[in-house]
């Protein structure tokens, strides 16, 4: 037991061992921990994560105070150097979205966070970690677990590994980078279709992007002036703005075809990105019923499963359904994340994840 300061990991160590096999396996271990007990395929994991708050900074909009406390138990870390020990992780994550920091003079990113861990046994803090990047590879990862069980899986085992896809981003801000660098990154993108309300950024990123997967993976990258340009041919849409109105409805997707929607954004109300036409036509999953139920209100659809209950039972959607991850964020994949940083950032020598 250690009655010392808690160890504090800045962003450059933290970044050091950010990896997608370690921020993969964290979250979907979270995703399947915070399933009920009670479910038709339980899982021996589990995890308590009561319903996040939400401060209002000052009377404007735009400025909100998160606290996101969870207990996640029983799991598993499952790096290659791991002995197959049993985790339980107490973390609570603070963040913070002030949506116009990245027009700043001096621009921020709209989303910071840190992570604080905690001893299982004692309850003492034992580490503070800084979590903003942390928290853009955790959801961009709940994306990418997300479209692998509910895309992908709908046309077999090895689809991830053999289908190509058209891929569209919408937003392409912090997730909306990373989403589209981890999605070339892990599957088969013949087509990157980039919208941003401002051009130049979806430019930017075009460039950059086209520097590693144009010539690698033969990827098409095109930077489209609307929604509805970006996302008609798409299989894979991936939404990430702050928009209080639909920037994509029915008529935006490919008719009669399967397509996922990785809906990520829009600040306080997750849903207002997408139109209620999509979310009535759709299958909609969750990463969490406890938060949606909080979050969601006024969805305009039923909500399906969660997606650990969709990685537990295999109850996948059908070929040519639209599906939608509802995304909002868990404390549980930021605490299983930041255990697993914590765990690389304790060994002796990095290891290739
Ligand atoms: N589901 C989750 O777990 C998480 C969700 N988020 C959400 O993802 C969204 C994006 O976050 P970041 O990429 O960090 O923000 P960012 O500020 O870096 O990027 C936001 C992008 O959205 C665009 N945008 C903003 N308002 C818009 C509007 N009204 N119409 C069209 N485009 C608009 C901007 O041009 C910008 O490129 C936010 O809504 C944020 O709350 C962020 C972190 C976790
Ligand atoms: O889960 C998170 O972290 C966030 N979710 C919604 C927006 C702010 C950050």
């Amino acid at each position: 037991m250690s009655s010392g300061l808690p160890t504090y990991y800045n962003a450059d160590a933290v970044r050091e061992v950010l990896t997608w096999p370690l921020v993969n396996k964290a979250v979907e271990s979270a995703l399947v921990a915070i399933v009920k007990e009670d479910h038709k395929m339980p899982s021996s994991s589990f995890a308590f994560q009561p319903k996040r708050t939400f401060t209002a900074c000052g009377k404007e909009p735009g400025k909100i105070l998160l606290t996101m406390p969870a207990y996640v138990g029983n799991y598993k870390l499952k790096s290659p150097r791991d002995p197959g020990e049993v985790e339980y992780t107490v973390a609570c994550k603070l963040v913070t979205s002030f949506s116009g920091n990245p027009r700043r003079d001096l621009p921020l990113p709209s989303i910071q966070a840190h992570v604080l861990l905690f001893d299982y046994q004692t309850g003492q803090l034992s580490a503070i970690m800084e979590g903003t990047d942390l928290t853009t590879w955790r959801t961009v990862s709940a994306s990418l677990v997300a479209t692998k069980y509910l895309y992908f899986r709908r046309f077999g085992a090895q689809a991830e590994q053999e289908r190509n896809i058209n891929v569209a981003i919408v937003g392409c801000g912090v997730q909306g980078q990373l989403h589209a660098a981890a999605f070339c990154a892990h599957f088969r993108v013949r087509q990157l279709n980039l919208y941003n309300r401002t051009q130049a950024k979806a430019q930017d990123l075009a460039y950059q992007l086209r520097q590693k997967f144009s010539t690698e993976s033969g990827t098409q990258i095109n930077v489209c002036s609307s929604p509805n340009e970006a996302c008609h041919d798409a299989d894979i849409i991936c939404i990430a703005t702050y928009s209080k109105e639909p920037l994509i409805n029915l008529a935006s997707l490919k008719a009669n075809q399967g397509v996922h929607i990785n809906a990520v954004g829009a600040g306080e109300n997750h849903f207002s990105e997408v139109a209620p036409d999509i979310y009535q036509r759709a299958k909609v999953y969750v990463d969490c019923y406890a938060n949606a139920e909080a979050e969601l209100v006024g969805l305009p659809a039923p909500i399906t499963a969660e997606v650990g209950e969709i990685i537990l039972d295999g109850n996948y959607p059908r070929e040519a359904e639209i599906s939608i991850f509802q995304s909002m964020g868990m404390a549980s994949e930021d605490a299983c994340v930041a255990q697993a940083v914590r765990y690389a950032l304790s060994l002796p020598q990095r290891f290739p994840y």
